[in-house]
């Protein structure tokens, strides 16, 4: 796998809760790549959290943000990035992770919730209705989760190991079919 994907970078989309940050912490040694988190990376740049970033600059701001970061990391090789769930809302964004190969992690809403339930660090979360706002946000944002090059179906039970192992197994079945092609 290692040498078929020659350094190119893997993009982990899909919505908040869905294991981005886990499993690309668990994939990057396994391919010996390194592992970046687009909103650690954020949080560096602004010198605030999250939750403060939206709070006191709003999510226009923190998008913006999000891009800027996006474009600078694309230009390492060799990295497993777990990227924030709405990355996939500008169009602009899509040059830069169409340079590696795009993994989403497709969990479904009951799944995200349970995971989320309790959490504060994510501001478009605090809603009197989280699960409402969870299924509306996937409502808008699906269509463009399904731009993937694999998608990985995430069931209750799998653990971030088996979905990392499934990653991989879904990644050497498009580089398969695409060394076939040639
Ligand atoms: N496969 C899994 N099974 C159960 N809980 C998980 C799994 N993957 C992640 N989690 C938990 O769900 C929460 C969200 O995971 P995280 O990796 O931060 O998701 P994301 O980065 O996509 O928002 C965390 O508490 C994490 O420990
Ligand atoms: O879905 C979103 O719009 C967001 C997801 C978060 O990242 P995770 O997907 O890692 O939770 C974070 O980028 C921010 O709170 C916005
Ligand atoms: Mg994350």
């Amino acid at each position: 796998m290692k040498q078929f994907l020659k350094g190119c970078n893997l993009y982990l989309i899909g919505m908040m809760g869905s294991g981005k940050t886990t499993v690309a912490q668990i994939l990057a040694p396994q391919l010996e790549y390194r592992y970046l988190d687009s909103d650690r990376l954020i949080e560096q740049v602004a010198g605030q959290s999250i939750p403060e970033i939206f709070a006191e600059s709003g999510e226009a701001a923190f998008r913006e943000l999000e891009t800027k970061v996006l474009s600078e990391l694309c230009a390492y090789t060799h990295l497993v990035v777990a990227t924030g769930g709405g990355i996939i809302l500008n169009r602009q964004n899509w040059s830069y992770l169409q340079h590696g190969v795009v993994v989403w992690l497709d969990v479904p809403v009951e799944q995200l919730y349970q995971r989320l339930a309790g959490d504060t660090t994510r501001p478009l979360l605090r809603d009197p209705d989280p699960m409402a706002k969870l299924r509306s946000l996937l409502d808008q944002r699906q269509s463009l989760y399904k731009q993937a090059d694999v998608r990985v179906i995430v069931g209750p039970e799998d653990t971030p190991e088996q979905i990392a192992t499934g990653v991989l197994a879904e990644i050497s079945k498009i580089l398969k079919d695409h060394t076939n092609q040639n």
